[in-house]
């Protein structure tokens, strides 16, 4: 079954397409990356698939049916969750405080939620070093950690990430990276993962797929794509 399943995407803003008939699957289990220059409309698309922006037309089937309505809520209820863009965690809030508003926002019984806690501690153990901290007094890298651990506190089944390295220096990315490679190697959790860190993303993925001017116009293996002159003739 695919996690997700996109038909003729057509999508922008005030009637000038950034998307153009974009069709695209991302299969259980498997880790797809997108890239594609500045305002190739990578962005856009992923916030299409997750229900944050309208699109003008198309079709998308979540773990195998159209959701009645195509909202966020409904996709974290249907197993896929967002990282946003630049992190969206809130500055004057505290580690723990956010994953609550998180837990709470998701549905989760009360009962259940330290549970949840401690399995995502367990993936990005790191967190425990500064769960008592306000988010806006930590690292980038901390604080696109606290964004990746609020998404998997809803145990996504599917997990859509814009371009988590910025800010980021490579080392610290990669460092990132290697807990949800594994979550998806041990648990099978399906990445779309928009990056344009290459190298980093392309390590840990299936598939790459290219866009450009709101176009897929390329689709293949890493390997594929590992040539940096190559790709430079891409964008
Ligand atoms: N809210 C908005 N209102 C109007 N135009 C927008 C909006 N968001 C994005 N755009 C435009 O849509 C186009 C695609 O942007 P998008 O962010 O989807 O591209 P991207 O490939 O993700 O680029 P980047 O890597 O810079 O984030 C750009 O020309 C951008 O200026």
């Amino acid at each position: 079954m695919n996690a997700i399943e996109a038909t003729g995407l057509t999508a922008g803003y005030g009637g000038n397409a950034v998307v153009e008939n974009v069709s695209l699957t991302l299969a259980e289990g498997e880790a797809l990356t997108l890239i594609g220059h500045n305002g190739a409309g990578k962005s856009t698309l992923l916030r299409v698939l997750f229900g944050l922006h309208r699109p003008d037309a198309g079709r998308i089937r979540v773990f195998g049916r159209e959701l009645p309505s195509h909202i966020p809520a409904a996709l974290n209820a249907a197993g896929v969750a967002l990282v946003p863009e630049g992190r969206g965690v809130f500055p004057d809030l505290t580690v723990t405080e956010i994953f609550g508003l998180a837990l709470w926002a998701g549905g989760v019984p009360k009962p259940e939620q330290p549970r949840r806690v401690e399995e995502v501690l367990d993936v990005l153990p790191r967190i425990r070093e500064f769960l008592s901290r306000r988010a806006g007094t930590l690292s980038g890298g901390q604080q696109q950690m606290v964004s990746i651990a609020r998404a998997l506190l809803l145990k996504p089944r599917a997990l859509l990430l814009d371009e988590p390295s910025i800010g980021l220096a490579p080392k610290l990315f990669q460092d990132l990276l290697e807990p949800i490679a594994r979550l998806r190697r041990e648990h099978g959790v399906a990445l779309l993962l928009v990056e344009q860190q290459i190298r980093e993303a392309l390590a840990i993925s299936d598939r790459v797929i290219v866009m450009k001017s709101g176009r897929v116009i390329q689709e293949g293996t890493p390997d594929r794509f590992r040539d940096h002159s190559a790709l430079m003739e891409l964008f």
